[in-house]
């Protein structure tokens, strides 16, 4: 088997700075041990998130020159509409200026205050937005995506039992919609198969209930459908992710991902009523429904950057580039989140620091650690991302406790992913010396973005 590269060449670089050890240890001290606080020229490799940190292509940019900054109706928003239209098939496209945009609009136009939203696995913005519209969050995914060591092929799965038992126990009608994510974040970047999204629309048809599709990743989703499942090896990513989202009454998208674009969002549904209520919210909370708070020239770049997200070579380096990182840490018995997922490498701090209890945050403690030995940022998810449950007050406790190094789509080369792995190796050597922390700020919400932690 021949070694395989990237379909593209760079044209154009941007320096990174090392740092010293002693101007790390000032700034993570600076930063409270809080990724998310530091400073951007204070990090070497930044694998804190895939979103908005992708590289866009000369046509992306070349797209930036042809915006129509034009207040209503502009060209950009109906090239980028017909670009939805033709890619993920939904008929009515609302523009967002990102993820959370669409989130905030979907969950007040679709869930009444008291109504359950049943989902695969939490997502912090997306539950968060569903709870502030009087949703309660219901977790329906399969029990192994709790497991970091299981190999389930599709750990994104909706338990269709679980799904079924809430919708018997509380009734159709209280049942906004199901909120589907294709890949899942949180369990790993894991996918949703094809049969699994059949069955739950065929579920949902019985019962009459809606489902939503979080459809931020679903490029990656549509790559493992392509190699994982039977009868789609020869079907193209594009032909894919159209089938997958017929199978859904909606979506929403943080266009920051798989889009290839630095910011933009969108939401879609195939309900002419709901889009009205939609199209109308857009403009208090947005801006008008033909920009939703995005200038011309993001909506132009966002139309290519979706037409280059599909693109078979494209997506099997991007998935190709995550592997090839899983690949380094497992060959040195490092415990991360199997099977790897397709926008980044979970590192398992439970297993990583089997002595750091989970209320001193071994997760956000390894991302710390690792940004101290050699300026690579990382993001929690573990307790700290998980947040307090508004009934009890108390935290959460999620059984995956994860330090997310998340790899920007066609930013860094494997040279940079070696320089990765052995920063990660040296953190694991000094494992048994590391102690936990304590949080000594804590935000109301999405506390893990501002939160400030001190040693123990
Ligand atoms: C599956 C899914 N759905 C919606 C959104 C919101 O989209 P947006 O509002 O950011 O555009 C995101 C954003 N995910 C980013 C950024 C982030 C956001 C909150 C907490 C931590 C990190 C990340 O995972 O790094 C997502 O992953």
């Amino acid at each position: 088997r021949r070694s395989w590269a990237e379909p593209w060449k760079i044209k154009m670089v941007e320096p990174l700075r090392v740092t010293t050890r002693e101007e790390r240890e000032r700034a993570l001290a600076e930063a409270g041990y809080n990724t998310f606080l530091l400073r951007s020229e204070d990090v070497y490799i930044d694998l804190l998130t895939d979103s908005g940190t992708n590289a866009m292509s000369d046509r992306q940019w070349a797209a930036i020159m042809l915006g129509d900054e034009a207040y209503a109706g502009s060209r950009n928003f109906y090239r980028l509409e017909a670009t939805i239209q033709q890619y993920y098939g939904y008929r009515y496209v609302v523009p967002t200026h990102q993820g959370r945009g669409a989130e905030h609009l979907i969950s007040r136009a679709a869930i009444r205050p008291g109504q359950y939203v049943p989902g695969n696995m939490y997502f912090t913005t997306t539950r968060l937005h569903q709870e502030l519209a009087g949703g309660i969050f219901v977790d329906v995914i399969i029990d192994e995506a709790h497991d970091p060591q299981s190999l389930h092929p599709f750990k994104g799965n909706v338990d269709l039992d679980k799904l079924e038992a809430l919708i018997r126990r509380e009734g159709a009608q209280n049942i906004a919609y199901v909120s589907l994510a294709g890949t899942v974040n949180m369990a790993g970047g894991q996918p949703v198969s094809m049969a699994n999204v059949r069955a739950v629309r065929s579920l949902c048809d019985r019962y009459g209930v809606r489902i939503f599709l979080d459809a931020t990743r679903m490029i990656e989703n549509a790559f493992f459908i392509q190699e994982r499942e039977e009868g789609y090896a020869n079907r193209s990513i594009a032909e894919i992710l159209k089938e997958f989202c017929s199978y859904t009454d909606g979506a929403w998208m943080s266009a920051k991902k798989d889009a290839l674009v630095n910011i933009g969002g969108w939401l879609a549904v195939n309900d002419a009523e709901l889009f009205d209520e939609l199209r109308n919210l857009v403009v208090v909370y947005e801006g008008l429904h033909t920009y939703g708070g995005l200038a011309g020239r993001d909506m132009e770049a966002m139309a290519v950057g979706i037409e280059e997200s599909v693109q078979d070579d494209y997506i099997r380096a991007r998935i190709g580039q995550v592997r090839y990182l899983g690949e380094l840490l497992t060959d040195w018995d490092i415990p991360i989140v199997q099977p790897v997922g397709g926008h980044a490498i979970f590192l398992d701090a439970r297993r990583f620091y089997p002595h750091i209890p989970q209320r001193e945050f071994p997760a956000q403690t390894l991302a710390a650690e690792l940004y101290l030995d050699s300026g690579i940022r990382s993001m929690e998810r573990g307790i700290a991302s998980a947040g307090r449950d508004p009934k009890t007050g108390d935290h959460y406790y999620p059984k995956l406790e994860l330090t997310r190094l998340t790899i920007p789509r066609r930013v860094y080369t494997q040279a940079h992913m070696d320089v990765v792995a052995e920063a990660v190796k040296a953190v694991y050597d000094a494992r048994a010396q590391t102690r936990g922390l304590r949080m000594v700020y804590e935000p109301k919400y999405l506390r893990f973005f501002q939160a400030r932690f001190e040693r123990l």
